[in-house]
């Protein structure tokens, strides 16, 4: 058993989640009772080809989306049990979100995008707490700027602070660096790598990129809808050759 398994307790956990999408020939299964832990402070990359079952994998885990069948355990709740209005306190207070395309209010400026959720629990909005948060993502002097001033990479490090600033116990990314050159997603993944590190947060990122997958912890791979490998502490060159296995 490797090290993760052995001490980290998992953060969620997914127990033969199946899932299916309506089709005009019947169901298309897209999950096959996928069961999976995600380890508490610890990095997770999700990989596979396309269509093999990723973001679903992610929606379901992070309680966007609801399995046909199957448990999911986040921390002590169990959120197949959870009604709409539940989910959404889950979501708002121990979830955040990094998504391919920054997803950031483009009337807002960057310090308005990073307060948000912190509005959205209600209550005053504290400056500082917001001014670190751009700060620790290195934009605390572009606080003024809306997302079309900023670059890409820029983008997605207010997402990130977005993020963090609610202080969610588990980050779930969504190709976070499928938008970006390699330097701007080097630094979203150094970003990653600290929000785990120092700040002491579980990550689950899906990517197809290996030089990012090599960041993690572990790498779980998907194929049509199963887990069909697991890597830790992956290295590129080794993430690149399972995907090889399994994109033929
Ligand atoms: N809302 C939906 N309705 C119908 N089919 C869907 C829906 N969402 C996803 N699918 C189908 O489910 C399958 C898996 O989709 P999913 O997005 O989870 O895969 P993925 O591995 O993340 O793919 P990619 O790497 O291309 O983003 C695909 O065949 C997709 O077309």
């Amino acid at each position: 058993m490797s090290l993760l398994t052995d001490i980290r307790l998992p953060a969620v956990q997914l127990a033969a989640v199946s899932k299916s999408y309506p089709c005009a020939a019947g169901p298309v299964p897209v999950l096959r009772e996928v069961s999976l832990g995600f380890p508490q402070r610890a990095l997770t990359a999700v990989m596979g080809p396309s269509g093999s079952g990723k973001t679903t994998l992610l929606n379901c885990a992070a309680g966007l989306d609801k399995p046909d069948s199957g448990k999911v355990i986040l921390g002590d709740t169990d959120l197949a049990a959870c009604d709409e209005r539940e989910l959404t306190t889950v979501r708002r207070s121990r979830i955040g979100f990094v998504f391919q395309q920054f997803n950031l209010l483009p009337m807002l400026t960057a310090y308005e995008n990073v307060a948000l959720p912190l509005r959205l629990r209600g209550g005053r909005v504290k400056r500082d707490r917001v001014m670190e948060a751009l700060r620790r993502v290195g934009l605390e002097h572009e606080a003024n700027r809306r997302p079309a001033q900023l670059s890409g990479g820029q983008q997605q490090r207010v997402a990130i602070a977005r993020t963090l600033v609610a202080e969610p116990a588990i980050v779930f990314a969504d190709e976070p660096t499928g938008s970006l050159d390699r330097r701007s997603g080097r630094q979203i993944m150094d970003l990653l790598r600290d929000t785990v590190d120092r700040v002491g947060r579980t990550v689950v990122m899906v990517t197809h990129d290996p030089a990012a997958a090599a960041c993690a912890d572990r790498v779980v791979f998907l194929s049509d809808g199963k887990v069909v490998g697991r890597l830790d502490h992956p290295t590129a060159d080794a993430v690149a050759h399972q995907l090889s296995l399994w994109e033929g």
